[in-house]
Order: C-alpha cells, then sequence, then structure tokens
C-alpha cells in the first residue's frame, strides 16, 4: 500500500482533475487520449504551455470533453505494477486500467479492477486485447530484472528484448503511447558513475542492461522514423513495501523487513556500495507526469530521474533511528559485482529541466513510511505465527 499521506495527495490530486475538467470554460491540459502522439494544445503557445505544465508539477489533467484513456499495464502484478495501477486508476477510473501479466492474482488484486493474462510474447494475443478492449497508452512493466536475469539469460533474452519488439510493433500498429522503463542497469562500467548523465556512454555488463538499451534505443528509432509516441524513464533502484522481483537494489527493501522481524540483517553489498534509489511514490508520479507531459517539452524520449543516492551503511544508520539495535553483517555476493558497474549518482537535470521533475520523498521520509508500512505487515506475520 502506499503511504497514507501519498494517497490523499492522489486523491486531491483527482479530485481536482475533476473539477478543473468540470469547470466551464476549463484550461485543461491536453492529454491526446483518443489519439496518442499528438499534443492536444492546439492554439496555446508554447511558454504558456511551459507555464501551465509547470503549475500543475507535470502531470496534465484531462480537458472536460476527452474520454480518459484505456490504459494496459503488463507485467502488472510486479513490485510497480499493481501501485501504477492503482495510482492511474485513482485518476482514470477503476475500468480504464487493464492490469496483466502470466501469473494468477491474489483474490484483492483481482478484486481491485479488471485483470487479463497477457504473455508478452504472444504477438497476437496482444493484438486481441489491444482491439477489444481499445487501448490508448500501454505500460510495458514485463521484464526479468538484473540478478534473475543473469540466472536465466536465454529467458531474459526472450522476455526483456522479444517482449519489448512485441510491445513496440504493437504500439506502432495501434497508435498507442508506449511507456517502457529502463534503468541505472543500462549503463556500464565505463560510463561516468559520479553523476551519470543522460547521454554518455553505455556499455552494461548484465542482460537486463543489454536488453534496456536496446529498448531505448529501438523506441527512439521508431519514435523518429515511425511517429510512434515512445516514452522510457530510467528509473533508480525503486522502494516500496511490496516484494521486489529480483534485482541488484532489492536489498533495500529486504533491509526493512527483516530489521523489523528479527533486529538483524546480512546484506549482499558491501557497506559502501552507493547507488541512486526513490520511493514508489516518486517513481509512480514520475511516471505519471512524463506520460502525460506534452511532447513539446520533451527534448528527448529517454530521462534519468532519480531521488537520492545512498549506501547500505546509510540507509541501516537512518533505521536505526527506529531500530536502535538493528546489526547488519555484510556478505558481498555476485550482486556485488552489478552493482560495481552501476551509477552512483543519477544525473536527471534534463527531466527537471524539461518537463519539470521533481522529487518530494527524501532519504529520512522514505525510511519513516518504509517503517509505518512495513511494521504493520511484520506484526501481522507474527500473530499468523503464533496462533
Ligand atoms: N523495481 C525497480 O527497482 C526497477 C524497475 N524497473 C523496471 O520496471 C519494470 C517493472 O519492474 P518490477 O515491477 O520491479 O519487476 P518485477 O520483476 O517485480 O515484475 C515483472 C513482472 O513481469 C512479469 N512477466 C515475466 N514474464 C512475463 C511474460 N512472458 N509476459 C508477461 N509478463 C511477464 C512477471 O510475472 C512479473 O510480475 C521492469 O521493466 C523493470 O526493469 C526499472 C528500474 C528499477
Ligand atoms: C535498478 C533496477 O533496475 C532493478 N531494481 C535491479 O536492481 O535490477
Amino acid at each position: 500500500m502506499l503511504p497514507l499521506c501519498f494517497q490523499s495527495e492522489m486523491l486531491g490530486r483527482a479530485l481536482r482533475a475533476v473539477s478543473t475538467a468540470a469547470a466551464p470554460g476549463a484550461a485543461g491540459g491536453g492529454v491526446a487520449a483518443r489519439r496518442p502522439g499528438h499534443g492536444g494544445h492546439g492554439g496555446h503557445g508554447h511558454a504558456q504551455q511551459q507555464r501551465r505544465h509547470r503549475s500543475s508539477v507535470g502531470g496534465q489533467l484531462l480537458p472536460a470533453d476527452e474520454d480518459p484513456p484505456k490504459i494496459l499495464i503488463t507485467g502488472s502484478l510486479g513490485q510497480l505494477g499493481l501501485e501504477m495501477a492503482r495510482f492511474l486508476r485513482q485518476m482514470y477510473g477503476q475500468e480504464n486500467v487493464l492490469m496483466s501479466d502470466i501469473i494468477k492474482p491474489t483474490k484483492s488484486a483481482a478484486a481491485e479492477g479488471p485483470y487479463i493474462f497477457a504473455d508478452i510474447l504472444d504477438f497476437k494475443g496482444l493484438q486481441e486485447i489491444v482491439v477489444s478492449h481499445r487501448i490508448d497508452w500501454l505500460i510495458h512493466f514485463s521484464a526479468l530484472l538484473s540478478a534473475v536475469g543473469e540466472q536465466n539469460v536465454p529467458l531474459a533474452v526472450r522476455v526483456n528484448i522479444e517482449g519489448v519488439h512485441n510491445v513496440i510493433e504493437l504500439a506502432k500498429q495501434y497508435k498507442l503511447r508506449l511507456f517502457v522503463p529502463s534503468t541505472i542497469g543500462s549503463f556500464g562500467p565505463d560510463s561516468p558513475r559520479n553523476p551519470t548523465p543522460n547521454v554518455t556512454v553505455q556499455r552494461p555488463r548484465t542482460i537486463y542492461g543489454v536488453s534496456k538499451v536496446h529498448a531505448e534505443l529501438l523506441g527512439e528509432y521508431y519514435h523518429h522514423r515511425f511517429g510512434l509516441d515512445f516514452r522510457c524513464l530510467r528509473f533508480p533502484g525503486v522502494i516500496s513495501s511490496d516484494p521486489p522481483g529480483g534485482g541488484t537494489t532489492d536489498y533495500a527493501v529486504f533491509m526493512f523487513f527483516e530489521a523489523l522481524r528479527t533486529g538483524k540483517f546480512e546484506c549482499y553489498l558491501r557497506p559502501d556500495t552507493r547507488l541512486p534509489m526513490m520511493h514508489i511514490s516518486d517513481c509512480l508520479r514520475s511516471l505519471w507526469e512524463f506520460l502525460t507531459a506534452p511532447p513539446e517539452l520533451l527534448k528527448r524520449r529517454v530521462y534519468n530521474v532519480t531521488a537520492m543516492s545512498f549506501t547500505p551503511e546509510e540507509l541501516a544508520e537512518e533505521l536505526r533511528k527506529y531500530v536502535p539495535n538493528l546489526e547488519v553483517t555484510y556478505r558481498p555476493d555476485s550482486r556485488q559485482l552489478i552493482a560495481d558497474s552501476w551509477p552512483q549518482v543519477f544525473d536527471d537535470s534534463e527531466a527537471r529541466a524539461d518537463w519539470g521533475w521533481q522529487h518530494k520523498c527524501s532519504l529520512q521520509q522514505l525510511v519513516e513510511t518504509m517503517v509505518k508500512e512495513v511494521a504493520p505487515q511484520v506484526q501481522r506475520e507474527k500473530s499468523t505465527k503464533a496462533c
């Protein structure tokens, strides 16, 4: 679940969206919901659009006469997908956000709104979904992350590379707006690590990174060659109280659970391994603000975004404010090699300058929020065991 402060912020935004859209003559922002790829800002000058965009801190609201977009999320039962669906359902309505994955949803996830089986490797199946559900926007989350990708390279090639071929071709055929996340993992040991700028050398050493560079380049190519409305953010490690899917940055989630369960945590990275990170609330908001940003503001189709950088040692120190006796030991494994090739500090100044990206959650707030969310989960586990 998202923190309460964030839920009420989203609710407030959704209500503002409704009231702006309902106001007679309201100057709603231009989500080209039914015609992705079109700006939807006819008659307004660039500077005026920019001012309006900035004053709404990114995300654009729907004008009264536009239907909400129909959105398909692939791989939506992973760490980011269900929270993204909740976020977008608050904005655009439960029925307009279709979750999909190849795994069976829990009863509670299925109860939250429409869910459908979709294998990213089945192009015809995807075509059928897009046509029958009249999809406008596609958010493509299916992937094998950095650590699990190294455990099964052939599968990672299929899901991360063939899967991207399928969604890009699908988006071209049906003129969908397409969001594909990339990652700090798209950089490698030859890239500058502190800071890592938006455009620099990218020679990643994991199949995950290679597949993400491939997605970035293919998406940019389809944008320039065919006008595809391709949008891609490179995320840092995302921290939430949902289980992560097998990445290198996952330690930062595990530390909260183990600290609150046992007061002890064995970390698979060295104490001084600095990596860029962000709370899921910032991740979801960046995605939405970028997805709805007027195309005129986008000088490129792939942007770095981040909120902070920290080491395991620094995270543990902050967490000791809540778990004073927390003991962290360090036993680096193969994930250390991956982390050592990734950015330490991510330069997202281009996203901040072009479409107004601003993070809100600091390390202190992230730790406070995570403790508030994880503590009741751990408490429930303990009482279930006691029964
Ligand atoms: N979580 C993070 O820290 C970051 C995530 N990202 C990107 O965001 C996206 C979502 O990440 P997470 O939710 O963390 O990943 P996750 O590993 O938690 O979820 C991925 C989902 O893809 C699904 N999937 C696997 N094979 C599939 C197939 N053949 N067809 C359809 N779905 C399939 C899985 O069942 C799973 O639910 C990924 O593309 C990832 O690269 C980028 C940077 C950071
Ligand atoms: C940063 C990512 O892309 C992901 N969390 C991973 O560690 O693989």
